[in-house]
């Protein structure tokens, strides 16, 4: 039984242990089965994990790096995608160092990882270049940390990210060069919300505006809107925008200190990433200077800038519309043609700035006779034109013609001291009468004006067919009268004169005469005002002056030593102011005296210039010469210049002298100015004396001496010597008055 206790023992014994050691088997099954599927939880948490992290990478784009430090290894993920397939996942970090940064970036990289690692920054940030797997440089950012130190505080590991920033570097760089060119763009920028609220601007716009972009930000737009235009103006401007996205046009805009400019604008729409209308950008081109040389420019093809009148560029598209209209309305066009008389003298004598004050002096009255809504244009020198528009009849363009002379009768103020007398020769041509087009219009309005000077200037000629072979004529003197000189074809006549009292032949008046080779004898009526509108007359004169000494030294050695001579000059030769040095020379060498020498200056002549003539005339006084006022009662005369003017005699035009017994008011005239002429203690001359009655009545009146063809006409030299010699005083004396 024990024993049977005892195997039953053992065998409960070996069951127990058996089942322990089940049960030990099954726990370990269960821990190790556990185990199992807690590893493989984690394996695929880690597997999750690491697929979340490569799906942040790809997400974001970034590259994560690991950096064992002590190991000198460098783990990197996501690099293929940043940096290309090919790109190694693990490198050294010498194959780091040498192969994947760039040379030029590497030293600054180095130096900011060495900052992190020693503990100066918080952060390892770099932006530096890297080799991509094509073996192109491409920028990145990389930001990361020490993340493993050992007890010592060494760093063990540093991990972060890299981030290709090649993209955002060219935008950034891109942006940059934009902000550039708009702060050197000479335009005015201006970038406006949809409410036209300023947002930004560049310097320009602070430039032309005045305002800073701080002044202007958040302003509305209005801020710049000027009173040139009416709100309505840019109501409309703003709806165009507002409807089309752009507008582009000229638009004057008020500065900051308010002055006003005119700019080029041109605003578009900006639209936003989702293609909605964001904004508005205004480029502002200030084009007030280019407007106005524009204009000016304008002005000066088209406007004579002395006068301000139109100039022959407008004057012809005017009188081009001028005709168009008479031509549909049937009316006339008159054009006058004007030119100052002798002006060149003027000009000559007071200087080019007084000419210029003269010729716009000129355009002033010109204009004021004429009215505003008639043209006056300058075509250049002394030459002005006026085109009349609905003309009824020639008698009223002669209307205007004459007033146009009774308003150049007032001198014109060239400056406060000086008032300079000048007269006009107009000629006058008719659309549709004389021409069809402006530029025959112009021409036969030239060519009667011409006509004019012709008939003894400050007069007007309407144009006629005739006038054309006058102007051929006056072409054809001309180019003989400048040959004339060399070919001797000058010569002098000489017409005595007489002192009423006593009969004795006092002196004599030269007078020139030509006579050409190919056109025959030419009277000094014609050739003398073209040879003073050429200005051959100085010349001429020079040899007017020698020839008529010559002959004086001639009489005298013939002993007509009391016979003085009267020469005739021309307002030119005194303007052009050496006449007496010529004189005195000449009278040396001749061994004439000057107190047998009389200059005869017109009238009209010396009037006009009496300002520049007083001096050489004094001069002349000076040297014994005396002085004849020409032709007086003819032109305007000035009695305070009369008695300025260091004058001797006064001829008295024939033009009075011959009408004398039939004309009452030549017959006042002629007395007036004997007795004008003694108050003022000048010898009195009457000139063209014909008759015994004129000769009469001259003598009762007091008249000093005569001049004409009762007397003598004009003889040559040795014909007047001859008439000189055998003249017998007291026959003439005798004849008595008819009262
Ligand atoms: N600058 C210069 N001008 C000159 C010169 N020589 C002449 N002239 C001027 O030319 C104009 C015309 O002169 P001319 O044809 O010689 O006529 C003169 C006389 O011939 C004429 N005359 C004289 N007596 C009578 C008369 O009784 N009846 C009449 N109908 N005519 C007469 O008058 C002219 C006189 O000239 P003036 O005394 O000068 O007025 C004339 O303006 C000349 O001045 C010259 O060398 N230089």
């Amino acid at each position: 039984m024990a024993q049977a206790d005892g195997l039953a023992l053992g065998g409960i014994v070996q069951w127990v242990l058996l089942s322990i050691a089940l049960f030990l088997c099954w726990l370990l099954w269960r821990v190790w089965s556990h185990r199992r599927r807690q590893e493989t939880s984690l394996l695929g948490e880690i597997h999750e994990r690491e697929e979340r992290l490569n799906l942040a990478l790809w997400g974001s784009g970034d590259e994560f790096w690991d950096w064992n430090i002590r190991e000198n290894s460098l783990y990197r993920l996501g690099a293929s995608q940043l940096f290309g397939h090919g790109s190694r996942d693990q490198m050294s970090t010498d194959d780091w160092r040498t192969q994947s940064i760039h040379p030029e970036d590497l030293p600054r990289v180095q130096k900011l990882l060495q900052e992190h690692i020693v503990g100066h920054t918080e952060v390892f940030e770099s932006e530096h270049r890297i080799r991509n797997a094509r073996g192109e440089w491409v920028w990145v950012r990389s930001r990361g940390k020490v993340v493993e130190r050992d007890s010592a505080g060494s760093p063990l590991r540093m991990a972060g990210t890299a981030r290709d920033i090649t993209a955002i570097r060219r935008a950034e760089r891109e942006r940059r060069v934009a902000l550039e060119v708009l702060r050197s763009m000479s335009e005015a920028v201006a970038v406006i919300d949809l409410d036209f609220r300023f947002i930004s601007v560049n310097p320009a716009f602070s430039r032309i505006t005045g305002y800073s972009e701080e002044e202007v930000i958040n302003q509305n737009s209005r801020l710049l809107d000027s009173s040139q235009h009416s709100a309505e103006f840019y109501r409309r401007v703003r709806d165009v925008l507002e409807r089309t996205g752009h507008w582009a046009g000229e638009m004057w805009q008020r500065r900051k200190d308010g002055e006003e400019f005119l700019g080029w604008i041109e605003m578009s729409e900006v639209r936003d990433a989702m293609g909605l209308r964001s904004h508005f950008v205004a480029v502002v081109n200030d084009i007030t200077d280019k407007k106005r040389a524009e204009q000016e420019l304008r002005y000066l093809a088209n406007y004579d800038t002395l006068t301000g009148l139109p100039n022959r560029a407008l004057l012809s598209e005017r009188l081009g519309r001028a005709i168009v209209r008479a031509r549909r309305q049937d009316t006339r066009v008159a054009v006058l043609f004007l030119d100052l008389d002798r002006f060149k003298d003027i000009n000559d004598s007071l200087g080019h700035a007084a000419g210029d004050r003269l010729l716009k002096a000129a355009a002033t009255r010109l204009q004021a006779t004429v009215g505003a809504s008639d043209t006056v244009a300058r075509l250049g020198g002394d030459e002005f034109t006026v085109v009349l528009e609905d003309v009824e009849s020639f008698p009223a363009v002669e209307r205007m013609a004459r007033e146009i002379l009774t308003a150049f009768t007032m001198p014109l103020e060239v400056d406060e001291r000086h008032d300079v007398s000048i007269t006009p020769s107009l000629g006058i041509s008719l659309y549709p009468d004389h021409a069809l087009v402006p530029t025959d219009l112009l021409k036969f309005a030239d060519t009667a004006m011409y006509q004019a000077k012709a008939e003894g200037r400050n007069t007007y000629q309407i144009y006629n067919e005739t006038m054309d072979a006058e102007s051929r004529r006056r072409a054809t003197v001309l180019a003989s009268l400048r040959k004339a000189l060399d070919r001797g074809e000058f010569r002098l006549v000489y017409q005595p004169r007489m002192a009423l009292a006593d009969g004795r032949i006092t002196g004599v008046e030269s007078l020139l005469r030509w006579h050409s080779a190919e056109l025959g004898e030419i009277p000094p009526t014609v050739f003398i005002p073209l040879a003073e509108e050429s200005g051959l007359i100085l010349q001429i004169g020079d040899w007017v002056l020698s020839e008529a000494l010559q002959t004086l030294k001639r009489w005298r050695a013939n002993g007509l030593n009391e016979v003085s001579i009267g020469i005739n000059v021309s307002v030119l030769q005194l303007l052009r102011g050496n006449l007496p040095q010529q004189l005195r020379t000449l009278m040396q060498d001749l061994g004439v005296p000057s107190n047998r020498i009389e200059l005869e200056v017109t009238e009209s002549m010396v009037m006009q210039n009496a300002e520049q003539t007083t001096h050489v005339l004094n001069e002349l006084r000076k040297l014994g010469i005396t002085l004849a006022i020409d032709d007086f009662g003819t032109g305007y005369s000035s009695l305070v210049y009369l008695k300025r003017l260091p004058i001797d005699t006064l001829k008295i035009d024939k033009e009075f002298i011959g009408d004398l017994t039939r004309d009452p008011d030549d017959e006042a005239i002629t007395a007036t100015v004997i007795t004008m002429g003694h108050s003022l203690g000048l010898n009195v001359i009457a000139e063209g004396v014909e008759s015994e009655q004129q000769l009469s009545y001259l003598r009762e009146q007091g008249c000093d001496e005569i001049q004409g063809f009762w007397l003598s006409p004009p003889l040559d030299s040795h014909r007047c010597l001859a008439f000189i010699r055998s003249w017998q005083p007291g026959t003439v004396a005798a004849i008595p008055a008819p009262y």
